[in-house]
């Protein structure tokens, strides 16, 4: 019987963000405050000859994971790689990282490397950095909570505060990071929009969250439709950064969110990336 490994990451809902430029992959990544969220990807390992990565998502797989694919062949291990998500990829809740915590979980364990969760979450941080699919998202998802990282890279400063209330979301469409994070003029916006301290609570997060989307000129025209709706019920809502979606928090916002696709009903997550399984 061959041998797999079975891990899950939470996924992450930024909602503002500054990116800081470091020396290398290490230092560099961004500020600013997210949600570590009970959904995410939960990745199954196996050893085999040639390394292949099979992205599984509502019964539907496609093939292949460039920043997955770049930590393997990094750590010079060869495996066969499925990840499951519910969530969409591409659309802000941080995927692209939770698959790297988690597939590098796996394998930690399948292979016997003796990695410590930092040095795992330093590949996974360097790969994600290096492919543009993220720059704050690994730092977040090592543990749970609504953070608020005020260094970047896997070592800077984190405070986590763990409200109990739920969060919802709704998804418009896939942003890839990588092309708002290659913008100069884009990336100039969201340094000027960046308000300078962390949040209270879920509600002043969605605030604070909500001032910086407007300042940074990233709303779409689908999402502003969702945030209108959102204000004239009174309920906090911002936009997921970096995807075409809205997260909102508070009564009335799973019904306001209804109108415009399906709701994930999302938790705080308590824990980051853990592993789950090793069989046999
Ligand atoms: N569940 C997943 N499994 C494997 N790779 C993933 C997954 N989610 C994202 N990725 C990788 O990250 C890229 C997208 O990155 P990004 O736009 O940052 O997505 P997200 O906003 O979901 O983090 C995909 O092209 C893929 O290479
Ligand atoms: C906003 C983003 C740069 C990308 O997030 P995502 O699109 O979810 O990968 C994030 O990593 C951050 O630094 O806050």
């Amino acid at each position: 019987m061959v041998r797999t490994a079975v891990a899950f990451s939470p996924g992450h809902i930024s909602g503002y963000f500054r990116r800081v430029e470091g020396i290398g992959p290490e230092d560099t990544g961004s500020v600013g405050a997210g949600v570590v969220i009970s959904e995410g990807v939960r990745s199954t390992v196996e050893e085999a000859r040639e390394t292949g990565v099979r992205v599984v998502r509502q019964g539907h797989a496609s093939a292949g994971s460039p920043p997955v694919e770049y930590a393997l062949e990094r750590l010079g291990i060869t495996a066969r790689v499925t990840t499951e998500c519910r969530l969409p990829i591409g659309a802000g809740f941080g995927l692209s990282a939770a698959a790297l915590l988690a597939t590098l979980t796996a394998i930690n364990r399948l292979f016997e490397l003796g990695l410590s969760p930092d040095e795992v979450a330093a590949r996974a941080h360097e790969a994600e950095v290096l492919h543009r699919t993220g720059l704050g998202d690994v730092a977040a998802s090592m543990s749970g909570g609504i953070v608020c990282r005020t260094g970047a890279g896997i070592h800077g400063d984190i405070t986590r505060i763990y409200p109990q209330e739920p969060l919802y979301a709704v998804s418009l469409g896939a942003l890839p990071t990588a092309s708002v994070l290659s913008s100069p003029a884009a990336m100039a916006r969201i340094a000027a929009a960046f308000p300078d301290r962390c949040p209270r609570d879920l509600p002043d997060f969605c605030l604070l969250s909500r001032g910086f989307a407007e300042k940074s000129g990233l709303i779409a025209p689908e999402v502003r439709q969702v945030l209108v709706a959102c204000d004239a019920e009174r309920v906090p809502a911002s936009m997921t950064m970096l995807g075409n979606g809205v997260f909102a928090a508070g009564d009335g916002a799973e019904q306001v969110l209804s109108l415009f696709g399906e709701v994930y009903r999302l938790r705080v997550a308590r824990r980051g990336a853990y592993l789950i399984e090793v069989k046999p």
